[in-house]
């Protein structure tokens, strides 16, 4: 990353003594100033106001100083301990909101559901669908909960670890349930993740190898006729696909489809029963990503 000139900083100083704090997140003066117009906004004195600079000066999260991030037409509360949605998330969720049809009365399962903003948007979007989102955090389950009742969006909070054997159990079937688990391997966390992330946001949200999708496979596939699970990388979309195509009696029962961001990253594995379901889910997933099996 280029350092920043000395002449920028001293622009910057010359203009809100606060600005150069910024600097580093922003890289530059227009997008620092228009950072601290934000946190002016979020401030009640000029203190506090340089104190969440130098917070973000030390990569503090300005979602975490906001205490918000937009998540499609909805503005979702977000608390430190809990994971700030991003905009890949985002992308998928409006895709797959605006796909399903707004007619029905779907049972949608959000597992992993973190701030709760997958669930939110889907519930707004498609009002007539019953939407529970589940998270093992207590953190996540009050933060997801304080979300659905001040966007005044009914939704059923679960708190469950998903891991366990006897979680689906405990739950009706789904016509979809969607994931964003926890899917950066240790391996490449320390390396591959920026400082504000690794700083400041719960492993237990980041952290994860392929037991969120074998434990899609071997315990909530059998409560639902479709999945969307967000990827961090192409070989978590194939471990699903594989295992799917090898077992014979699953093969025959589901496609499986790969869909990419608008950054050309592998972001979603999806999966629909091939019939005799209440949806016609090869219309609701055509042109959503490539289909594999
Ligand atoms: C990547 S975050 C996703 C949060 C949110 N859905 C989003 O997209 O912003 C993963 C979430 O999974 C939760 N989690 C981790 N292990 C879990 C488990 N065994 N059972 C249930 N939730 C779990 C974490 O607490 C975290 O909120």
């Amino acid at each position: 990353m280029p350092r920043i000139k000395p002449s920028t900083i001293w622009k910057a100083f010359s203009l809100n003594k606060a600005l150069p704090f910024l600097l580093p997140e922003c890289r530059s003066i227009s997008a620092a100033k228009q950072e601290l117009h934000w946190i002016e906004n979020e401030c009640t004195s000029h203190r506090q106001v340089v104190q969440c600079c130098k917070l973000r000066y030390r990569h503090y999260p300005l979602q975490y100083i906001l205490r918000s991030q937009p998540f499609g037409p909805l503005s979702v509360k977000c608390e430190r301990g809990v994971l700030i949605p991003r905009w890949e998330t985002e992308e998928w969720t409006m895709d797959l909101a605006q796909r399903l049809p707004a007619s029905q009365k779907l049972q949608i399962l959000d597992l992993c559901t973190g701030t709760g903003c997958v669930a939110l948007l889907l519930k707004h979007l498609r009002p007539k669908s019953t939407v529970h989102a589940i998270d093992c955090s207590p953190l996540a389950f009050k933060l997801v909960s304080l979300n659905a009742s001040s966007l005044n969006i009914d939704i059923q909070p679960v708190k469950l670890d998903i891991l366990d054997a006897h979680a689906p159990n405990e739950l009706p079937n789904f016509d979809i349930i969607t994931c964003n688990p926890p899917y950066i391997p240790k391996s490449t966390f320390v390396k591959e993740t920026s400082r504000s992330v690794k700083l400041f946001e719960p492993k237990l949200a980041l952290i994860g190898e392929t037991e969120f999708y074998s434990n899609l496979l071997d315990f909530w596939l059998q409560k639902t006729d479709a999945f969307v699970y967000e990827v961090g990388e192409l070989s978590q979309c194939t471990y699903i696909h594989h295992r799917i195509a090898q077992n014979a009696q699953l093969s025959d029962l589901w496609r499986v489809g790969f869909k990419f961001d608008s950054n050309r990253q592998a972001r979603v594995v999806f999966g629909y029963k091939r019939a005799h379901t209440t949806l016609n889910w090869e219309k609701v997933f055509e042109g959503f990503g490539e289909l594999k099996h």
